[in-house]
């Protein structure tokens, strides 16, 4: 793991107030929308806010994604070029279908980034997934260019397209999250879940966020602070979890020692994946400041 992502925090592209605050309360990630929260008579404003935010504000750091319009739009082509020439991190193409989308929006990317001076490849990729098309050709998509950091889910739209809606449990998004979650982890990239839109119930956010965690995703999509967290407390490994890491790793480390690949840590088997997985929870461990280097 290289960067946490446990929050990706959207801010509307037209609200100058939360463009110059959303720092503030610690997601991981900000992406500035210039999509669905955005009316079509605000868009080319919402770009040119978004820009000069990217280029004049203090971030600190902080990974910046846009969600630009699709190519199908008026709106794609300016998105990109904005963007890349802003300076983003990472931009987000919404509703992709196929692995066709992805290489569009690449192509236009590059040519921005040519006729800038950018490095080549320095603008990121992430492709939101909120179809049945688009659940379908998820390998495809994941796969589809280098510049691809992650994909996400997109379930608004995706149970909308499905003639169905959400539901407490989620049972209607779990082929897409268990596919959009396959293909990242056989792509070696992020899998970003979708946005919870009821930001008053925060029981219902935390079981979904518990859900999310579980299945293996490594953060979600979030619309509001107050989401941030309850994602990063139950994402954070607890005490306990941190110290039988340890143990596990202290175990294989005298195995090793006496040439052993396999032990016994009370009365559990210890081997290679265990052993990954306990190296993971100490890196999350660490990323989160709750633990050391070298602890
Ligand atoms: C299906 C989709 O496409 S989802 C993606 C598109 N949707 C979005 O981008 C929506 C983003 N979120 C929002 O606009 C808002 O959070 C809403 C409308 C959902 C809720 O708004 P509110 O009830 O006013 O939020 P709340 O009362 O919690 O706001 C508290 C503070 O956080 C700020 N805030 C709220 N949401 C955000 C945000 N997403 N980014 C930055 N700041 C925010 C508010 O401005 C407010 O700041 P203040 O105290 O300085 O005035
Ligand atoms: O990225 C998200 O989760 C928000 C979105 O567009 C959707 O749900 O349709
Ligand atoms: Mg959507």
């Amino acid at each position: 793991m290289q960067k946490l992502r446990r929050t990706m925090m959207y801010v509307p592209g037209n609200n100058p107030g939360m463009l110059t605050d959303a720092h503030i309360y610690g997601a991981d990630s900000l992406m500035f929308d210039l999509e669905d929260s955005i009316a079509l008579s605000e868009k080319d404003c919402a770009r040119l806010l978004v820009y000069n935010a990217v280029k004049s504000m203090d971030y600190e750091g902080m990974e910046i994604v846009v969600r630009i319009n699709g190519l199908d739009s008026p709106y794609g082509r300016a998105d990109i070029e904005a963007m890349v020439r802003a300076g983003v991190d990472v931009i987000r193409l919404p509703k992709t279908e196929t692995a066709q989308d992805v290489t569009e929006v690449e192509k236009i990317i590059e040519e921005v980034e040519k006729k800038i001076e950018k490095e080549i490849g320095s603008t990121k990729m992430m492709g939101a997934i909120e179809s049945p098309l688009g659940v379908i050709n998820a390998v495809e998509i994941a796969t589809a260019s280098k510049r691809l950091m992650g994909i996400a889910l997109g379930a608004e739209d995706y149970v909308t397209n499905m003639k169905t809606k959400r539901s407490p449990g989620g049972i209607e998004l779990l082929l897409a999250r268990s596919q959009i979650l396959t293909a990242a982890r056989a792509a070696g990239i992020y899998a970003l879940d979708t946005v919870y839109s009821d930001v008053d119930n925060e029981e219902g956010f935390r079981e979904e966020v518990k859900l999310i965690k579980q299945l293996g995703f490594d953060g979600k999509s979030i619309i509001n602070p107050r989401q941030i967290g309850p994602v990063h407390e139950i994402y954070a490994p607890t005490e306990k979890e941190i110290d039988h890491a340890k143990k596990v790793m202290k175990a294989i480390k005298e195995a090793n020692e006496k040439g052993a690949g396999v032990i016994s840590l009370n009365g559990k088997m210890i081997d290679k994946p265990i052993v990954e997985r306990a190296e993971r929870v100490l890196e999350l461990a660490k990323m989160s400041g709750l633990i050391k280097e070298g602890e």
